[in-house]
């Protein structure tokens, strides 16, 4: 009796095995399905540029990243950078600026608005945003000069090469050349191009968007930097995928000081200022925010790339249902993929002291967190003081603000079906998926204008080139820029396509 009791359960265990691994099965290969609208799409004309089209494009490039328009902070800009940021553009994009079809305007000095006026005004018009500002660099620990814009094997180097004067010439320079090929769009277009993005872009394209709110414009979608397609950057994808980011983090900027009784070191308090603020900051980066894969759209992004996974991946992310611990635990491993499952903490600023014998008053930290889009910023906050649990800490809050909303991403979505089709044609039939943008970008400033905002920059970036964003040896190589120009260029034309997409067949794909 026992031994059949004994069979019966091994027999419904391996029955449960056999359901469990078919369902695995099933969802890896014939899942995700996903019916996508084929669009009518238009040839776009010029894909190969000519040899002469690839030196100006260079020569463009290189100009830019000469001139210093560097961002310190608010109130520290380098504004004769700025200034004659705006002469290059108009010395090296003549048609441009001189097109009946296009008008230019200027915005807190140095931000530049060009409304390129489509010939169909039943069509929603769109926006490319970019920014002329770069962060600091050292020189001293460049391998080149941060502002020389010098070519070496291959690659041109220098501050804004990938964030963002590449994706600003290239906007550019895809409007240059397809005007003088006499190209006349269809739809409206605007291109924003803000001078103070890297110290929050209050005064660039935070006006910009609030005028054009003004005038009541509504946008069909928006393309602005963001996230690149990334190459070998998770472990296990085995192709380049580009991932378009449909909403950004939220960030919150916290100010945490310590006032304790200042005085001579040869007798000091039990407790220093600097003792209890490094207590304060330690537990907040050992007690990391907690791991919210799966409550925002980055479950998505995997699902939409699950069978580009090598094997058995593929069938770990095909079936989050089962996995998605596992996977959560191991995308906290490094800090990229990390990034795309909680709210960062980073302890960024730390001051106090004046002399190695005088125990300091006050000591100062400041802590960004990049808020997961399952969060808000209250919720951060509250989980911050009880991580703290001090008193004697102060917390003041220098800036917040909740992640943004998530763009439509879905297959009657035009502004995320044109960016998808392009990025397709351009990156060799490169898959994309939706993603949340980790960093803040201009296009925050747009909401209230449209609800299709799109990060995306068109460029692929390898593991290794990660921390050269706003980091040393910024880089890009010369067929990654041409690649680029060839993306606005079909982007802008692609733009053109009806605004009732004509049904043509459902198909499998991602
Ligand atoms: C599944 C893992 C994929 C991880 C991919 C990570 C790829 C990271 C590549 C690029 C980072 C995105 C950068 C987006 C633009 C950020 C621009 C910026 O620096 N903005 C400032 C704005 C601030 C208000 C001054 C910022 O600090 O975010
Ligand atoms: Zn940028
Ligand atoms: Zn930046």
């Amino acid at each position: 009796m026992a031994a059949l009791c004994g069979r019966a359960v091994v027999c419904s265990l391996a029955g449960l095995l056999v359901l469990f691994v078919s369902v695995l099965l099933i969802r890896t290969y014939t899942w995700p399905e996903r019916a996508v609208r084929q669009w009518h799409w238009k040839e776009p004309s010029g894909m190969e540029l000519m040899e002469e089209e690839k030196e100006q494009l260079i020569e463009a490039l290189k100009g830019a990243i000469r001139i210093p328009t560097v961002s310190f902070s608010e109130d520290k800009q380098n504004t004769t950078a700025l200034a004659e940021f705006g002469k290059y553009i108009e010395k090296v994009f003549p048609n441009v600026f001189s097109s009946k079809l296009i008008t230019h305007e200027v915005f807190g000095n140095y931000s530049h608005l060009f409304k390129v006026n489509g010939s169909d005004h039943t069509l929603q018009p769109y926006m490319l945003l970019a920014h002329l500002d770069v962060v600091p660099a050292t020189p001293e620990s460049w391998e080149v000069s941060p502002f020389s814009g010098v070519e070496q094997d291959g690659y041109i180097y220098g501050r804004g090469t990938l964030d963002d004067k590449s994706s600003l010439i290239g906007i550019l320079q895809a409007l240059e050349f397809l005007l003088k090929k006499g190209y006349k769009p269809c739809r409206s277009f605007y291109i924003g191009l803000g001078h103070d993005e890297e110290v929050f872009g209050h005064r660039g394209a935070k006006i910009m968007a609030e005028e054009l709110k003004n005038r009541k414009v509504k946008l069909a979608f928006l393309v602005d930097e963001g996230l690149p397609v990334i190459d070998g950057i998770i472990p296990g994808l085995n192709c380049p995928v580009a991932l378009i980011g449909i909403t950004e983090k939220g960030s919150l900027t916290l100010k945490l000081t310590v006032n304790g009784s200042p005085g001579h070191s040869s007798f000091p308090p039990l407790e220093s200022s600097i003792g209890i603020l490094s207590a304060a900051v330690s537990r907040l980066e050992q007690n990391p925010m907690p791991n919210k894969f799966g409550e925002g759209p980055e479950r998505a992004m995997f699902e939409h790339v699950a069978s580009k996974f090598v094997f058995p991946l593929n069938i770990v992310m095909a079936n989050l249902w089962a996995f998605s611990l596992v996977v959560s635990r191991f995308l906290a491993q490094s800090s990229s993929t990390n990034a795309m499952i909680r709210t960062t903490t980073a302890l960024t600023i730390f001051q106090s002291g004046i002399k190695s014998n005088v125990v300091p008053p006050t000591a100062t930290a400041t802590v960004n967190f990049r808020i997961h889009p399952a969060q808000t910023v209250k919720e951060v906050l509250d989980i911050v003081r009880k991580t703290i649990q001090d008193e004697r800490v102060e917390l003041s809050v220098m800036n917040s603000f909740d992640p943004l909303p998530v763009s439509s991403h879905d297959v009657e979505s035009v502004g995320y079906q044109i960016l998808q089709h392009t990025i397709h044609s351009v990156f060799s039939g490169a898959p994309s998926a939706p993603a949340v943008c980790i960093g803040n970008t201009d296009s925050r400033y747009f909401v209230p204008l449209t609800n299709n905002i799109y990060r995306f920059n068109p460029v692929i970036l390898k593991k290794e080139d990660l921390n050269r964003i706003h980091g040393l040896n910024e880089r890009i190589s010369k067929e990654a820029l041409e690649r680029l120009v060839q993306f606005y260029f079909q982007l802008i034309q692609n733009a053109d396509i009806d605004k009732i997409p004509i049904p043509h067949r459902a198909t499998h794909e991602l």
